[in-house]
């Protein structure tokens, strides 16, 4: 299993995943504003992703950041020349008489400031809207990069693990879901220069005042952090519930289920299990949406107190004579837009904090490090294998399992022959050849290639050496030929390689009768895709092995769709191909299994007994007793 291990204390706290549990309540306001601290990787990575973007669009705001207040003193110095030409007796019958007479021009100059002042501002606001929004796809398809590329790097273990796959769901989530968060964190930079901007301006009038709306704003500020803070948990402890109901969804609309679906008529069974679900996120969400809103209203109703009383005191000045009506108009308009800045920035501030936990989850994953990887110093693959693998003593469980998928198991896979693998169902077939292809390592003992532990080999050469398809190996909504060309993804292109390995796995003659042959779409998925029988997916998988030029073939079962005859020809193919490889087949008849050069016979994660068909039927044990059992049914 990857680290961090709940276990192990790993890296500073917030980003340490065991810091899970703490989430069923709310993250201390000490989390939260650690989280603060995932800001500065965040606002890296927005760099990394365009330099030039970034800048521009940081730089137009920090232009719109001025426009509000040059906006509203041109709004103060147009009602001051209205009021002095008032004052002034001047006396005017038409506008056109004013206008020639140039009486009006101070103030049409002014107005046609304020006009200009609104139309650039709404015009920067547009273009930065536009930049944002590019930013923050370049941002996202970035970051679903980099979650999958990390996401291909971990272990197999990792991807069963429930904990990971709800760790990936939230970062996945995060990584469309932060595109906000770049927005609203330039928009504070530009709305705290505003700030400033009013600030400077009302520092020369009434200085106390500011300090009177900051103060009346604060309640409105823990108010917002503490509910952000809740829905933050909300989210998180949901995380499995949510999953649930993505599955259960799915399971209810895809083409992979609508045939079980139908005839078990699971549809009821489903839609109730969603709304039983949904129901009960909604309730949830509900009440804490209910709660927000009404502690939202008292709270910014402190704020807009605060804004009433220093209103009441402007405008007592304005009529003892020490500020004009076009001060009164600057002054009260200013006082508006602070308030609504400050609250704004405060609530912001509290949003950034509460997006920055999000971000948590989208870091910790980056910081999942696979177990199963090259050491520093890896020996190269021997080609060609010269003795082979030796298992010696291995014991491996599965994470939370209570029995050894296989124990003290020791034998020897020689370079160059054909071991078959039986056993019932759960006896640790599987598991072995995964094993054997490291995507697990064994919990005891060691597995020896050449004499040298598999582990001290470079990870890449070794699964480039061996080929396996699975029994429950994935059909690929490709084209046939790329089913294949998977297989080798460098040969991708390299046609004839591809039908020779169509040729050995018999299903040359499958994509032959398709419409548009190897580049026929298969799978039901998209229009143009044909479905294939079982079998026929089958044949086309089992190509893929032949793709590669592996020294290690192994079909685990893959053969189970196949009729009796073709499965025979399969493997009697997969032996003549694979006369200088080492190879391992998995199957459930004997038919098949009788043809490998020796046979091992698993039972409960032991080794029961090895031999040939011959020798194991001599022995008269579990073997001998399955090989009748099958054979009896076919008389
Ligand atoms: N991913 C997994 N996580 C936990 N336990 C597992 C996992 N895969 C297999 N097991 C368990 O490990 C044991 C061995 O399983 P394995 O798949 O190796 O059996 P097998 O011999 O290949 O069986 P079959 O013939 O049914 O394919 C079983 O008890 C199974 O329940």
């Amino acid at each position: 299993m990857s680290r961090p291990d709940p276990a192990t204390p790993a890296p500073p706290a917030p980003s340490d995943p065991a810091r899970a549990a703490g989430h069923a309540g709310k993250p201390s306001l000490r989390e939260r504003f650690d989280a603060l601290r995932n800001l500065p990787p965040f606002l890296r990575q927005i760099w990394a992703t365009s330099p030039a973007l970034t800048l521009i669009t940081l730089g137009l705001r920090l232009v719109r950041a001025l426009l509000p207040i040059a906006t509203l003193y041109v709004g103060k110095l147009i009602i001051d020349e209205a009021v002095r030409l008032v004052a002034s007796g001047v006396h005017v019958d038409s506008l056109a008489q004013a206008w020639h007479g140039g009486q009006l021009d101070t103030l049409a100059a002014l107005l046609l400031l304020e006009f200009g002042l609104a139309v650039g501002s709404d015009l920067l606001g547009r273009v930065i809207s536009y930049g944002d929004q590019l930013l923050s796809e370049l941002f996202t398809n970035a970051t679903s990069v980099r979650l999958m590329e990390h996401a291909a790097n971990l272990d197999l273990e990792d991807f069963e693990d429930p904990d990971l796959q709800d760790r990936l769901d939230r970062a996945r989530r995060q990584t469309v879901g932060r595109m906000s968060l770049m927005s609203q964190l330039f928009g504070q930079v530009q709305d705290t220069v505003t700030v400033i901007s009013f600030a400077v301006g009302l520092l020369v009038y009434a200085p106390w005042l500011i300090a009177l709306l900051a103060v009346a704003l604060i309640p409105a500020f823990v108010g917002e952090a503490h509910f952000n803070a809740l829905g933050y948990s909300l989210n998180y402890a949901w995380t499995p519930e949510r999953r649930q109901l993505e599955y259960v969804r799915q399971m209810g609309a895809s083409v992979e289920t609508a045939k079980e679906v139908k005839i078990f008529n699971l549809h009821r069974f489903l839609i109730a299990r969603y709304r039983q679900l949904a129901d009960k996120f909604f309730k949830a969400n509900r009440a804490l949406a209910r709660r927000r809103a009404l502690w939202g209203t008292v709270l910014a109703g402190l704020g807009t107190l605060g804004y009433y009383v220093a209103y009441g005191y402007i405008a007592w000045r304005t009529v003892k004579g020490d500020f004009s009506i076009g001060d009164l108009t600057f002054l009260a308009g200013s006082f508006r837009r602070l308030r609504q800045l400050l609250e704004g920035l405060l609530v912001g501030f509290s949003q950034v904090a509460g997006q920055a936990l999000y971000l948590d989850d989208l870091f910790s994953f980056f910081q999942i490090e696979p177990e199963i990887a090259s050491p520093a110093d890896a020996a190269a693959v021997p080609k060609p294998i010269r003795t082979g693998f030796v298992f010696d003593n291995v014991g491996f469980r599965y994470p939370d399992a209570e029995h050894w998928a296989l124990r003290g198991l020791s034998f020897e896979l020689r370079a160059g022959e054909v071991l078959a693998l039986v056993g019932e169902n759960g006896a640790g077939k599987t598991t072995l050849v995964k094993l054997l292809a490291r995507l697990y390592d064994p919990d005891e003992g060691r597995i020896l290639l050449d004499g040298r532990d598999l582990r001290e080999y470079d990870l890449d050469q070794l699964r480039a050496s061996i080929g396996v398809i699975f029994q429950d190996f994935v059909r690929y909504h490709l084209t046939a030929g790329e089913n294949i060309g998977v297989g080798q993804i460098d040969a991708m292109d390299d046609g004839e390689r591809i039908r020779e390995a169509a040729r050995r796995s018999m299903a040359d003659e499958v994509i032959e009768s398709l419409p548009m042959g190897y580049d026929q779409q298969i799978g039901r998925r998209f229009k143009t895709g044909v479905d294939l029988s079982g079998g026929q997916w089958q044949k086309i998988a089992i190509a893929r092995a032949y793709m590669r030029d592996a020294q290690v073939m192994i079909l685990d079962e893959p053969t189970a769709a196949l009729d009796a005859r073709a499965e025979f020809e399969v493997f009697q193919r997969f032996k003549e191909l694979s006369q200088d490889k080492t190879a391992v087949l998995i199957s459930h008849r004997f038919s098949s299994v009788r043809m490998a050069d020796r046979i091992l016979v698993l039972a409960q994660g032991r080794l029961e007994a090895s031999g040939t068909h011959e020798e194991l039927l001599a022995q008269g044990g579990r073997y001998a007793e399955l090989f009748e059992l099958q054979a009896a049914g076919y008389r």
